[in-house]
Order: structure tokens, then sequence, then C-alpha cells
């Protein structure tokens, strides 16, 4: 039987790193956020969806979607994030799921769902463990300002668009803490992988 790990925490707290030490391990990762890319391309069925909900003004000129104009309406509005989410969501949820089932076709040991919502839209039945990955709250801004070159109200509207890492890492079942350096942390996955008898 495959492990199937749920690797989750907020924006900017290192889910994408520690995925890239997950990689190099050979653990096969299924990215949600690359998914919610895919999806939401011209000729898929949630474009259309967009664009009928969210109108045209938030297509570029070559009509694939505005990502940083969508962010900006749906981050600050709860009721926007649903409408999207609604849309989303469940292509997303397939083809992760597809992916996961393929890879242990393949003969996988373990997988890993990367999915930044795992907890939020009650994902966690689908996995085994729950990994969180944890910063405080200045190590966090300080990131994502950083990394997306963005101001303070939209890196905090972007971080208050899900529940605080104090509650997701209370649900986990292990905690990663990155408030160190990145070999501080392939450490502790280090550590992890190998109670798990993975590595
Ligand atoms: C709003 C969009 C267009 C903004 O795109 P952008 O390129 O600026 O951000 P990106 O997709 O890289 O997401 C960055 C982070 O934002 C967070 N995030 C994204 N969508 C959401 C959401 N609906 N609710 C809360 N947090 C979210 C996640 O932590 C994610 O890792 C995009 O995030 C999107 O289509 N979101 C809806 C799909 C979704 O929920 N994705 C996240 C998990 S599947
Ligand atoms: N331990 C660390 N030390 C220094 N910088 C780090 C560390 N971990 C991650 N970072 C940096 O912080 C930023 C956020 O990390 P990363 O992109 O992995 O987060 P994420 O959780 O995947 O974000 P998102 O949810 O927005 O996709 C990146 O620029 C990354 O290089």
């Amino acid at each position: 039987m495959a492990l199937i790990i749920g690797l989750t925490g907020s924006i900017a707290s290192g889910k994408s790193t520690v995925s890239t030490m997950f990689h190099d391990y050979n653990i096969p990762v299924v990215d949600a956020d690359k998914i919610s890319r895919d999806v939401v391309c011209p000729g898929e069925e949630a474009y259309q969806q967009i664009v009928e909900t969210f109108g045209e003004e938030i297509l570029l000129e070559d009509k694939t979607v505005d990502r940083k104009k969508l962010g900006a309406i749906i981050f600050p509005d709860k009721e926007k994030r649903t409408e999207l989410n609604e849309i989303v969501h469940p292509a997303v949820r397939k083809k992760m799921l597809k992916q996961k089932d393929d890879y242990i076709a393949g003969g996988a040991n373990c997988v890993v769902l990367d999915i930044p919502l795992l907890f939020e839209s009650k994902l966690t039945h689908f996995v085994d463990k729950t990994v969180v990955v944890y910063v405080n709250k200045e190590t966090q801004l300080d990131r994502l300002m950083k990394r997306d070159n963005s101001l303070v109200a939209d890196a905090n509207s972007r971080i208050n668009s899900q529940l605080s890492l104090e509650e997701k890492a209370e649900l986990a079942d292990v905690v990663i803490d990155n408030n160190g350096t990145k070999e501080k942390t392939r450490e502790q996955l280090d550590d992890l992988l190998q109670v798990w008898k993975i590595i």
C-alpha cells in the first residue's frame, strides 16, 4: 500500500521548497497549484465559466486569464473567492486524483499531494498523513513580499484568505519548521522519511 502524504502550509510558507526536496528523493509530487493553472487555460471548461462569471476584463490581450487581476478580485473578497473555487476546484480534484492513481499504478510506494487548501477544502480524507510547512508571521510576510515584489496590503490579503498557519499546525500530523535555513528544513524532512521508512 502506497503512503499518501498531504503537504500543505500557507502562502510562501515553503511548500514548493519542501516539494522540491521530495522530488530530490524521487518521491512523486502532485501539485494542485500547477493543475489549477492548467485547468484555467483557454479551451478548458473552467475557463469559459470564469469569463462568464468575472467578465472579459480579467483577460489579457492573448485571451489568457490575467492572474494578477483575478487574484486582486478574489483574495480580499470571500464571496468572489468562493465563486472561483466552485468553478476551479472540481476540475483540480479530478486531475489530482488521476495523477496520484497513475503514480501508484507505476509502482510508487509514496505519493505527495501538495495542496495549499488541504484543510480549508476538507480534502484530508484523500491522504494518510498531513504535513504542514510552518513559518512565523514575520518570516511569511517578509518572504512573500520579497518573492512576489508585493506591497504589505496585497500580501496580507493573500495571507488572510486562508486558515492561519497556527490553526493548520494544530490540525497537522507533522509540522516542519521552515523558519531556519533550507538545510535545517531538509534535515527535518530526512528524519521524517526515515521514521516513516520511505527512505
Ligand atoms: C487567483 C489566482 C488566479 C491567482 O494566481 P497567482 O498566479 O497570483 O497565484 P498562485 O496560483 O500561484 O497561488 C499562490 C498561492 O495563493 C493561494 N491561493 C490560490 N488560490 C486560493 C484561493 N482560492 N483561496 C485561498 N488561497 C489561494 C495558495 O496558497 C497558492 O499557493 C489563482 O491562485 C487561482 O486560480 N486560484 C483558484 C484555484 C485555487 O484555489 N488554487 C489553490 C489550490 S488548488
Ligand atoms: N528556509 C528558507 N530560507 C530562506 N528562504 C526560503 C526558505 N524556504 C523558502 N524560502 C523562500 O521563500 C519564498 C516562499 O517559498 P515557497 O515558494 O517554497 O512557498 P510556497 O508555500 O510554495 O508559496 P505559495 O503558496 O505562494 O506557492 C521563496 O522565495 C523561497 O525561495
